[in-house]
């Protein structure tokens, strides 16, 4: 709804989505939230002048061609390039209404105006006498305002807005937004006061939606001056031109979140039930929502305004001044000027063409509390500061002899301090050199040489920090840590949900201290916080767990994390209950596999030098509010090499049936264990059977083994989980079976690259969906390294999950379980921990005796084995 902006919103049954063009001097658009067409079918590689909203869809108009490009999904209009199209036409400015979208042509002829339209009802062109400046749809309807007099014309239909009858034809308007139902504009008058016009309030009654009362009519605009307007179904909002201010009024629905009157912002555009804006102080040009239903997590910065050819007319100033937001350099981001200053501020200096005026607190007609303390604090920093000239003037030869003084004595202090130091750094090099020699063995001198390597690469992409919780916050969010509180359970750690003081939903993963640990287990684990924690405060991406906090006190390690409302996809493919198998749909099992994936591209590609997970797994796999994956629990991630022909030599560690049998048998480690993990989690998702499952076969329990063969001998429909009825057309999971057999090749280097992998899974997707000519991955790529996303606060869902016992069975190969340190008899009978800390026994996995298809063609591959590893090849190949 409304006209073109730099953010668009696109709301509906399909869901609300939000859409801005980003702030990389690119104009490339990124969208956020529940509408899986228009999210999968971002052109993320297109510049766009504008954006605009409607039903289920989003539009841009394109830079190259000056033509309107449309995704997501209507049942009215063509996505892509609507047609018809006048051959050649470009267009100034497009707007959506509900079900259509328009487009104001660029003509030569001033004298007349020409509008296309496309979708419901409003499919022709339009030609108008007089020059239009900008058009704005609503819902049925569009509007017109005329750049030689201000006046406005609209055309549709009006059977229940009244817009066109109601036009008032004696205003001169500035800027013009429609609603749902209703137009409002900002007058041309000095006040630039807002008028609006329609019939919102008879619509709303009619549908008898509730409202707050006291507010109600969308027609009563306030007095305030404004610089925009935005109008949505029954509702608008505006900004204040003195402060920049948000201010809605109409319909407001009942359980929408308020209007954030205390931030300030640039931009604004409505929805049907809600608004977004972007922020122009805090968290500058980062996007915000109110209402009902936004998106929750909202991307990256965005751009606060359309770029317009420079310079900027009058009454306008250049947002874009050196910042370089806007793709072309002859391009500048225009903003209006703001109006007078508030009452009790002065204007200090006036709207230039590269700031917009700025207002000083004026201390002699103070009346807000606002005022007087920002009053009361210059007052006493002048009153201070003559205080002081009074204080040094008698007091500065005393001073400067103390100076003196303690200077001497310092050095003489200091003096000493280094003798001693000195002194005692002799001792300790002494007592170091004869412990080394004596003491230290092997493998702690491996972890330190691990921690050595993470540590100096690390500090370079250092860019964001956690916040540091105190054990009783903690403690009070999770309500004592008590077990109705614990949502899941892991090999080292119980995760717990819990609620912050200031309402966030949060995850709380507590390191389990437990007896039956080895002794240098307690040194494993604090690793394992260490480097999640590390990791996590510098890697920031929309598929990875958001890692909001940590507490470290005395012996307590936790770490605290965005709550995923719907688990892991561990608890949804193999818990209990058998609904939530169901629910996961094919096209909902491949976008997890999807994003998830471009989680992992993103550790090996995006982050310098590249992040292994080594423990990629469907209970790593989390599951947010909005059924988007996160890729979580970096206890394991190492650093990786920049090329991965140069592997790093690591002692093997993961999950077993997960693990890459290369890193296992040669302790080579790059990007290409994780293709491995994350090849039999394709498997898994594809056929819903667990990485190796003892319990439930006999045969086959090893997914690679099973299901590799039945892949390349064409049988794909013998592979895909009997619990939901195969696609009509197996294609798309056929693509992605084949993907999953490459990823789980013996060799790392046959296996594809993670960016190979996306953007296969991308394009299955797109076959999924119905739409095979999609050829450019279709995902948005929201990636920036050490940037906050807004987090969800308390709206989200408690969930009733709790943690699947068979989840228990899980096998993870500790890192000290390695060869050829441990003799094969140990390994045969090595034990696991399980998640409640007991110690369970690990089951010969199959074969003994005999060598697996898959060990065969390892040796093959990469050459025999020696006895130690092939035992244990045996046991879990
Ligand atoms: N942020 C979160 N929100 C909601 N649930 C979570 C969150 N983090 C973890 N969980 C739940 O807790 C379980 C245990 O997580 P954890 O990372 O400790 O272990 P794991 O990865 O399942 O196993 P292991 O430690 O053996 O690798 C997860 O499987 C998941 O169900």
């Amino acid at each position: 709804l409304g006209s073109m902006s730099s953010i668009a919103i696109s709301y509906g049954e399909k869901g609300s989505v939000f859409c801005g063009l980003k702030s990389d001097g690119l104009n490339s658009v990124t969208c956020y939230g529940s509408n899986s067409a228009i999210m999968y079918e971002t052109p993320t590689r297109f510049s766009f002048h504008g954006l605009t909203g409607g039903d289920g869809f989003v539009c841009g108009l394109l830079m190259d061609s000056n033509q309107p490009y449309c995704w997501g999904n209507s049942g009215y209009i063509q996505m892509g390039v609507p047609q018809p199209m006048i051959r050649e036409a470009q267009y100034l400015e497009i707007s959506a209404g509900d079900y259509h979208v328009c487009g104001l042509r660029k003509v030569r002829n001033r004298n007349v105006s020409l509008v296309d339209c496309w979708g419901y009802n409003m499919t022709a062109n339009y030609v108008f006498d007089g020059m239009i400046q900008s058009i704005s749809a609503g819902s049925v309807f569009n509007c017109g305002l005329f750049s030689n007099n201000g006046s406005v014309f609209c055309w549709g239909d009006e059977t229940s807005s009244k817009v066109i009858s109601l036009i008032p034809l004696k205003m001169k308007f500035r800027m013009i937004s429609a609603g749902g139902f209703h137009v409002c504009g900002i007058l041309e008058e000095v006040d630039s006061r807002t008028f609006c016009w329609g019939r919102s309030l008879n619509i709303e009654e009619q549908i008898s939606v509730t409202h707050v009362s006291g507010e109600g009519n969308v027609d009563l605009a306030p007095n305030d001056p404004m610089i925009s307007v935005v109008g949505g179904r029954f509702h608008a909002c505006g900004i204040k031109s003195y402060d920049h201010r948000v201010i809605c009024w109409g319909f407001i629905i009942k359980p929408s979140t308020s209007v954030p009157t205390e931030v300030k912002v640039y931009e604004i555009a409505a929805g049907d039930y809600f608004t977004c804006g972007v922020l122009a102080e805090k968290k500058p040009l980062r996007p915000v929502c109110w209402g009902v239903a936004f998106p929750m997590s909202l991307p990256l910065p965005v751009l606060p305004g359309l770029c317009k050819p420079s310079p900027c007319p009058s009454g306008f100033y250049d947002f874009d001044q050196q910042k370089g937001l806007c793709e072309s350099p002859n391009s500048g981001l225009c903003k209006p000027c703001s109006g007078d200053c508030p009452v009790e501020m002065y204007q200090k200096s006036g709207c230039t063409l590269e700031s917009d005026r700025m207002c000083e607190y004026n201390c002699s007609s103070c009346s807000s509390p606002e005022c007087f303390l920002h009053c009361s604090s210059s007052y006493s920093n002048t009153r201070t500061e003559k205080k002081n000239e009074k204080f040094w003037a008698l007091q500065w030869p005393v001073v400067i002899a103390e100076i003196g003084l303690v200077l001497f004595i310092s050095c003489i202090v200091i003096l000493i301090a280094v003798l001693y130091v000195h002194h005692r750094l002799r001792d300790c090099e002494c007592s170091a050199r004869f412990k080394k020699s004596k003491k230290l063995d092997a493998s702690s001198s491996l972890q330190d040489e691990n921690i050595n390597k993470i540590r100096p690469e690390m500090e370079e992409f250092k860019l964001r920090k956690a916040q540091r919780f105190t054990y009783k916050e903690l403690e009070t969010a999770t309500c004592g840590f008590k077990e109705e509180s614990i949502v899941g359970k892991g090999s080292f750690a119980c995760v717990f949900k819990g609620v912050l003081q200031d309402g966030t939903v949060v995850a709380v993963k507590r390191t389990i201290v437990s007896l039956s640990f080895p002794p240098n287990n307690t040194h494993k684990n604090f690793k394992e916080f260490h480097t999640e924690l590390d990791l996590l405060s510098r890697l920031n991406h929309a598929h990875l767990l958001n890692l909001l906090g940590y507490c470290e006190e005395g012996g307590e390690r936790l770490l605290v994390y965005e709550f995923m409302a719907n688990g892991s996809l561990y608890q949804h493919l193999h818990g209990t209950n058998h609904v939530l198998k169901q629910q996961l749909i094919w096209i909902r099992r491949v976008t997890i596999a999807v994003q998830a994936a471009r989680g992992i591209e993103y550790l090996h590609g995006y982050a310098c030098p590249p992040v292994i997970h080594r423990d990629i797994k469907s209970s790593n796999i989390l599951i947010d509010e909005e059924h988007n994956a996160r890729v979580a629990d970096f206890g394991l991630s190492l650093l990786g090499p920049v090329d991965s022909n140069s592997p790093l030599s690591e002692l093997p560690a993961g999950t077993l049936g997960y693990l890459d049998p290369e890193y296992y048998r040669l302790h080579y480690l790059t990007t290409k264990s994780d293709v491995y993990s994350f090849g039999v989690l394709l498997l898994e998702i594809l056929s819903g059977r667990k990485a190796i499952d003892m319990m439930q076969y006999e045969e086959g329990n090893n997914i690679v083994e099973w299901a590799v063969p039945l892949i390349r001998s064409g049988d794909i429909a013998a592979i895909l989980d009997p619990i939901l009825k195969p696609p009509h057309d197996l294609e798309a999971l056929k693509k992605i079976a084949n993907v999953a057999c490459k990823c789980v090749r013996m060799r790392g280097k046959d296996r594809p690259s993670m960016d190979k992998v996306t953007t296969a899974l991308e394009r299955a997707l797109a076959v999924l969906m119905g739409s095979p000519c999609i050829e450019q991955p279709i995902l948005p790529s929201e990636v920036v390294l050490g940037s906050n996303r807004l987090h969800k606060k308390s709206s989200q869902m408690s969930s009733n999950r709790s943690e699947n016992e068979d989840q228990r069975f899980e096998l993870r190969a500790p890192s000290w379980i390695t060869f050829p340190s441990v003799a094969s008899s140990q390994r045969r009978s090595m034990s696991e921990v399980d998640g409640d800390g007991k110690v369970i026994e690990v089951k010969n996995v199959g074969n003994v005796g005999g060598i697996s298809d898959v060990l065969r063609s390892l040796e093959e591959e990469i050459g025999p084995a020696s006895p130690c590893q092939r035992s244990f090849l045996e046991h879990n190949f």
